[in-house]
Order: structure tokens, then C-alpha cells, then sequence
């Protein structure tokens, strides 16, 4: 058996205070063993003057966009997508995809992510840099069928269920999957009627964008007559378990039935304020015992993947939708990063106890803009950034040590991913 003691910091507990403490990882279980004074461990990672976070959890991503991060910005998401982004994902080769989720999962390390729900295509690429990477991960393929023919749109959701069928469980079990309509606008009605169900029979989680802006409400309730979340529970889309991105225009019967069905919210606050595509009603959501977990959105949206940025965007754009200062404060927003989150993602981790999965971070408070520490859950949510973490595991594995990235070569990464973000950007125009 070998075993990894973090040593020599502080921890932050799932009822958010936070104790000195060191944390023994089982890594062959992938598991934490003890917390406390354990002792032990065949390796050692030192988080002396450091705080020891749960992994934070990404609920909502397009990891290989990272190829088109600053292409097109300043525009609402419906230009947005036809106009700049779509034309360039025409051209994305999987050797693309697979460098751009490469990169992405580098940065998400470098800022203390270790789980992610991603929707793409190229699945596989995905999965395989996921397996590498060493993180979770909740992938799946995208399905849309407009400005598709018949045949095209089946084709492209009977890939959804195969890619959900097939991929579940790999790297170990690192690896869930889901089935994923683009969203309610962007695959008909006829297609949801009968892949829906067919989901649903086959066990299979699913995830899709919904209620993201006033554009893609306005059609649905004039077209059927009612909300989006209630077309979307007619077709039988909340039966199972779901989760939806965004739910920023949703109203009281909406959250109503979000809570009725146990469906989750990745909320997506940088992605909402750079699209204009408004304020979630977060506190309310919470209130009424909506799951909200957070996510970044793609890179092309955000533009980064750091989910301490994504804490403090939770925090000041739910103030502003509740006009209340004291709504979605610094430990909500820290169990929407962490355990929240693994809940939507159905991952035994987001917080450090024995028994749960060794997926977690240590940042270093050693710095001035950490500096004094009142109150390390206030700085984790308002003052702390990505680029304070110092060590990254998942899944008992130690995938960033004192800031350097033991799973993949990074500079090399990099530089790949220039080339392939160079000659995509010169095909498409
Ligand atoms: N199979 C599809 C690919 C869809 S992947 C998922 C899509 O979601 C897009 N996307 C990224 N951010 C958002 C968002 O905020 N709302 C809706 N779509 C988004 C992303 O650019 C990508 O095209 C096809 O053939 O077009
Ligand atoms: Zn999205």
C-alpha cells in the first residue's frame, strides 16, 4: 500500500472552519484515510503556511475551447456562436480538440480543479487527455440539429447516447458520462421526443444548456406556451438525473420544478456578465434547495478556467441579482465550488474526510494579497487566485507539486497548442 501524507498545514472541513490538520491519502483506494496527526506516508507533500482545500469542481465546460480563447469577444451568445464561434469549430480537427483539452486541463491543475463536466464533441480525444490528466471528469457529446437534415440530426444524437454509453466508467471510473442536448432551441422538438426517452430508459445522466438568455426563452414560451423548464420536464428531460447550465432566466414555477425533480444548476457567472446574458437568481435558487454548483464556461466566454475567479464572480454578480449584500456569501460560494459541485457531478468528493475521495489543494497564504488572514474562507472566495495553489491530487495522485505539472510537459503543451490554434485560426478565415 502506499500512502501520501500532506503535511504541516491547515484544512479546511466540510462544516468550512478550519483546523490544523494533515491529511493521510490511501493512494491506491484514491481515498483519504485519516485527518489529523496520522503520521506516516511513503511520500510527503508540505503545505507548511498552507491551506488544504477540497479539488474545486468545474460544472460546466468546454475544455478544448481554449484553442479560441480571445478569437471573438464583445458580442451577445447567439452572434457570438453563429457568427465567430461555430465557423471555427467547423474546422477543429481532433488532433486540435485533444491539444486544446490538453491545455486546458493544465491550467484547470494550475488553479486546483480536479473534476470537470465538460459537453464537445470528439469525445474521445477528450477522454484521453482526462485519463492522462488524472483528474474526473463528467464528458459527453454535444448533440445539435439545426441547419441539420434529418439524417444528420439522428446522427448526431444517437452519437450522444453511444459516446455516454461507451465512455462511461473509463480511466478507472475517473470517467462518468452524460447525454447532452446542445439545448432547448437548438435541437427539436422532434428529436427530444424520442432520444429523450431512450436516454432516460438507457440510465444515463444528462446535461444541456437552458435558460441562458431572454433570446432563448422568448421562442420556447411563444412556440409551446409555457417556460422552458416546463417544456423541458414535458419531454420528459428532468425525469432523470440532470443538471442544466446556466438557469439565469428562470422564474419561481421554474425553480419550483428545479427543486421538484432534483435538477441541478451550473451556474456560470463570468460567461453571463461577458455575454450580457443576464443575472441567475442564485440566492433564491439556493433558498428554495436548488443544487447550484459553478462553472467557467469556455475559454472563449470567460476567458479563463479558474474557478477562484468563478467563486468571486458567484458572489458579486448573486449580490447584485438579489440587490442584498449578504446573499450568496463566502462559505456558499466555497461549497458551490467544492461539494456542490461533486454532488451534480456525482463524484464521493468536494470535501476533506476520511473516506471521501483524495481529490484536493493546497494554496499557499504566504503572499501579500493573502495577507493577514482574518478569515480563510472569506479569502478563498474573494482574495485567493488560481495561480496560489501550490499542489494539486486527484484521485490519491499527485498532479502538480510545487507549481510544476508532473502529467504532462507543459511547455511543450503549449507550444503545440499555439501551432494548432495558428493554423485553425488561418483554415477558418
Ligand atoms: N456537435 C455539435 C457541437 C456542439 S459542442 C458544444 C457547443 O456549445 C457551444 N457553447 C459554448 N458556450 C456556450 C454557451 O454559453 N451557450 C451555448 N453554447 C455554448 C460551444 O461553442 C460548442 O459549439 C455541432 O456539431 O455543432
Ligand atoms: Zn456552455
Amino acid at each position: 500500500m502506499s500512502d501520501l501524507l500532506v503535511t504541516g498545514g491547515r484544512v479546511l472541513r466540510p462544516d468550512m472552519t478550519v483546523e490544523r490538520a494533515d491529511v493521510l491519502v490511501d493512494q491506491d483506494a484514491g481515498t483519504i484515510e485519516a485527518v489529523g496527526d496520522p503520521g506516516g506516508g511513503d511520500d510527503e507533500l508540505d503545505a507548511e503556511g498552507g491551506l488544504i482545500i477540497p479539488g474545486l469542481v468545474n460544472a460546466h465546460t468546454h475544455v478544448a475551447m481554449t484553442l479560441l480563447r480571445g478569437l471573438a469577444d464583445d458580442k451577445p451568445l447567439d452572434a457570438w456562436l453563429q457568427e465567430d464561434i461555430w465557423p471555427v469549430e467547423a474546422e477543429l480537427t481532433p488532433e486540435d480538440i485533444r491539444v486544446g483539452a490538453e491545455l486546458g486541463l493544465i491550467e484547470m491543475i494550475k488553479s486546483g480543479t480536479t473534476a470537470l463536466s465538460d459537453m464537445y464533441f470528439e469525445v474521445e480525444e477528450i477522454a484521453e487527455a482526462v485519463e492522462q490528466a488524472g483528474v474526473r471528469a463528467r464528458l459527453g457529446y454535444t448533440a445539435v440539429t439545426v441547419g441539420k437534415d434529418d439524417e444528420g440530426a439522428r446522427a448526431d444524437l444517437e452519437r450522444s447516447l453511444e459516446v455516454a454509453r461507451e465512455l462511461d466508467g473509463a480511466a478507472d471510473g475517473r470517467i462518468r458520462t452524460t447525454f447532452q442536448p446542445h439545448s432547448l432551441t437548438t435541437v427539436g422538438e422532434e428529436y427530444l421526443r424520442e432520444f429523450v426517452p431512450r436516454a432516460n430508459e438507457a440510465g444515463l445522466a444528462t446535461h444541456l444548456h437552458a435558460n441562458e438568455t431572454p433570446e432563448e426563452v422568448a421562442p420556447i414560451v411563444e412556440e409551446h406556451g409555457v417556460r422552458p423548464l416546463a417544456y423541458a420536464e414535458d419531454l420528459g428531460l428532468l425525469a432523470g438525473d440532470t443538471y442544466v447550465a446556466h438557469g439565469v432566466h428562470v422564474d419561481d414555477s421554474e425553480i419550483d420544478l428545479l427543486v421538484e425533480t432534483d435538477t441541478g444548476v451550473a451556474h456560470c457567472p463570468a460567461s453571463n456578465m461577458k455575454l450580457a446574458s443576464g443575472m441567475a437568481p442564485v440566492q433564491d435558487m439556493l433558498e428554495a434547495g436548488v443544487t447550484v454548483g459553478i462553472g467557467t464556461d469556455g475559454a472563449a466566454s470567460n476567458n479563463d478556467l479558474d474557478m477562484f475567479d468563478e467563486m468571486r464572480d458567484a458572489a458579486m454578480l448573486g449580490k447584485l441579482a438579489a440587490s442584498d449584500a449578504s446573499a450568496v456569501d463566502a462559505a456558499t460560494v466555497v461549497e458551490m465550488a467544492t461539494a456542490n459541485g461533486a454532488e451534480l457531478l456525482g463524484f464521493d468528493s468536494g470535501r476533506i474526510e476520511v473516506g471521501a475521495n483524495a481529490d484536493l489543494a493546497v494554496l499557499d497564504l504566504e503572499s501579500p494579497h493573502l495577507t493577514p488572514a482574518h478569515d480563510l474562507v472569506s479569502h478563498l472566495a474573494y482574495a485567493a487566485r488560481g495561480s496560489d495553489v501550490r499542489h494539486t491530487v486527484a484521485d490519491g495522485q499527485v498532479l502538480m507539486r510545487d507549481r510544476e505539472v508532473t502529467v504532462f510537459d507543459e511547455d511543450s503543451v503549449r507550444e503545440t497548442a499555439v501551432d494548432h490554434a495558428d493554423a485553425l485560426v488561418d483554415r477558418a478565415t
